[in-house]
């Protein structure tokens, strides 16, 4: 048939070659991130394809390593929409992930591949690559695209290799993951009656979390659409960091001066320089005090129940770090905030829940979480952490929970052992400091609300924040981040396998009780409130009901 329109050509599909992977390596946005994290990746992927090839078969990388740029991932939606242009569409694909990657990146690639898709990461704490997996895992969960993961030092270990193999030879790889149970009859407890009394109070009354860019690091796991939400009782107020820019130039030295004032009488310790590209400065302390102002002040215009600051993009490049800002909100003993009248002080005497990275899956936890810790009347401050890494320690699997910049001063024990450092340049270009410290020995609750099969579910679990040896300390945050803070975390009847097998995000919520007793009960009321708003929850290791 002859037209005079143009149609478009497409070009033809590559075939699947017998025994040959296609591996791709998803990276951050950042060009300083991916330069300095390529040699630790080249590293990894020189271990896959050694182990793969010992299976024989032929590993072919799908996209090139860019000498100029210096590093070869993808660093953007664009490039992974064209190099899955050229991977044969029943290829089978590994994504090889030693870094912190945005999932975006893939994802496009991903949602329409036939092949059989393993996302692979070392295990090492020394970049966020298993981070990255447990990002990428839980949006393809999201996106319900069916894939297998697999993670190991260097793929020399019997398990991974065994899981390699299964994998190359039958397309999928499954994990234990026998220490989920879904929620059984909850007792008529109190704890059980105030949960259902709050899910009823939210629902009626409704909450607001205030979202300054929603959408960060390519985290597609991390945006709940509205119509999931709104059942829950919570609705988004879409908010722009161009106006919290624009907050924080209100905000006078004099104010920003006043919060520096009270964490230094509070014994918050720090670490300041003078070069602006190296080390964290007054300055930029400043800008952070005024961010943190700002934060409270448009909350406070808005009437928001939890707010959330993306910063990676765009503003990492105008003003130094949210952490700061970030930890201190989410503490309810914080360096007090007037109105813009001088009127009444904001949000006095309570946390104002912050989900870093704009992560809405905290977000509704942190709510949650606030509500019944502040009814049964614990501390409510809660954070979120990274599931960086761990290693046994005295017999223990002891995990490293280290979220990228700030927790709560309470979870150190307070302010006097707290402690701020720049921000590492390269994720950080402008610095800020952070809110860091060794999380305290005690009782916590951990969890994750995430989205599978188009609903929203919730990973319930018990655990302990352990203490170890000082140098055991230095040693795990030499071995990964130590500008950040850190919690020991040993979690109840959940082995490292299957927490990396079940977990659906890079973030898991974490909040203290006063004891064990306290611990489990909170934790009923948490299942019982989340179990009343709609929420699938799922038991994870030894919950006592
Ligand atoms: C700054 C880094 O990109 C971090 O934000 C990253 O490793 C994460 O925290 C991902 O959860």
């Amino acid at each position: 048939m002859s037209s005079t329109y143009t149609f478009p050509v497409l070009a033809e599909q590559a075939r699947a070659e017998d025994g040959v992977v296609h591996t791709v390596a998803s990276g951050d946005l950042r060009l300083s991130a991916n330069q300095t994290c390529w040699p630790v990746q080249e590293a990894f992927e020189a271990d896959l394809e050694r182990a793969v090839t010992a299976l024989g078969r032929r590993v072919h990388r799908a996209h090139p390593v860019d000498a100029e740029q210096g590093h070869g991932f993808i660093a953007s939606q664009r490039q992974g929409i064209e190099v899955f242009k050229t991977i044969p569409p029943d290829a089978p694909v590994i994504l090889a992930e030693a870094v912190w990657q945005y999932s975006h990146h893939v994802l496009a690639g991903l949602r329409t591949h036939r092949g059989p898709i393993l996302v692979v990461a070392n295990w090492s704490g020394r970049f966020p690559g298993l981070v990255g997996l447990l990002g990428l895992t839980a949006s393809l969960t999201k996106a319900g695209v069916a894939h297998s993961i697999l993670w190991s030092e260097d793929f020399t270990d019997d398990w991974a290799r065994a899981g390699l193999r299964t994998w190359l030879e039958t397309g999928t790889l499954t994990h234990d993951q026998s220490h989920v149970r879904d929620l059984p009859a909850l007792p008529e407890t109190e704890e059980v009656a105030l949960g259902r009394a709050l899910a009823a109070q939210l629902q009626r009354e409704k909450a607001i979390i205030g979202v300054f860019d929603e959408g960060c690091m390519g985290m597609y796991n991390a945006i709940i659409d509205d119509e999931l939400l709104n059942p829950l009782g919570i609705y988004k107020e879409r908010l722009s960091q161009s106006a919290l820019v624009a907050e924080m130039n209100r905000v006078s030295e004099a104010e920003a001066q006043a919060v520096r004032d009270w964490l230094d009488a509070a014994g918050m310790t720090f670490h300041t320089g003078t070069d602006e590209a190296t080390e964290l400065t007054d300055a930029q302390l400043l800008s952070q005090f005024r961010m943190y102002v700002a934060a409270l002040r448009i909350a406070d215009d808005f009437g928001l129940d939890a707010v959330g600051i993306q910063y990676q993009q765009g503003l990492k490049d105008t003003v130094p770090a949210s952490d700061l800002a970030e930890g201190l909100l989410n503490n309810a003993e914080r360096p007090p905030v007037r109105s813009r009248d001088g009127a009444r002080e904001l949000y006095a005497g309570q946390p104002l829940p912050h989900f870093n990275e704009v992560d809405e899956g905290v977000a509704v936890d942190s709510l949650v979480t606030n509500r019944i810790w502040t009814a049964m009347g614990f501390d409510p401050a809660t954070t979120l952490h990274d599931i960086r890494w761990g290693e046994e320690y005295d017999g223990r699997f002891v995990w490293v929970m280290e979220i990228s910049g700030s927790v709560p001063a309470s979870h150190h024990g307070g302010y006097d052992r707290s402690w701020s450092m720049r921000q590492p340049s390269m994720y950080f270009p402008l610095g800020g400091g952070t809110l860091s410290g060794v999380s305290k020995p005690g009782e916590i609750v951990w969890s994750r609300v995430f989205i599978m099969d188009g609903v929203l579910h919730v990973d319930l679990g018990r655990g302990t924040a352990v203490e170890l040896p000082e140098e055991e300390t230095r040693r795990r945050l030499d071995a990964t981040t130590p500008e950040w803070p850190i919690m020991h975390a040993v979690l109840h009847g959940v082995d490292r396998d299957q927490l990396m097998a079940r977990h659906k995000a890079n973030h898991l919520n974490v909040a203290y009780t006063p004891d064990a007793d306290t611990a489990d009960k909170a934790l009923h009321a948490k299942a019982a409130m989340f179990a009343s708003l709609g929420v699938v929850v799922h038991l994870c290791g030894d919950v006592r009901i």
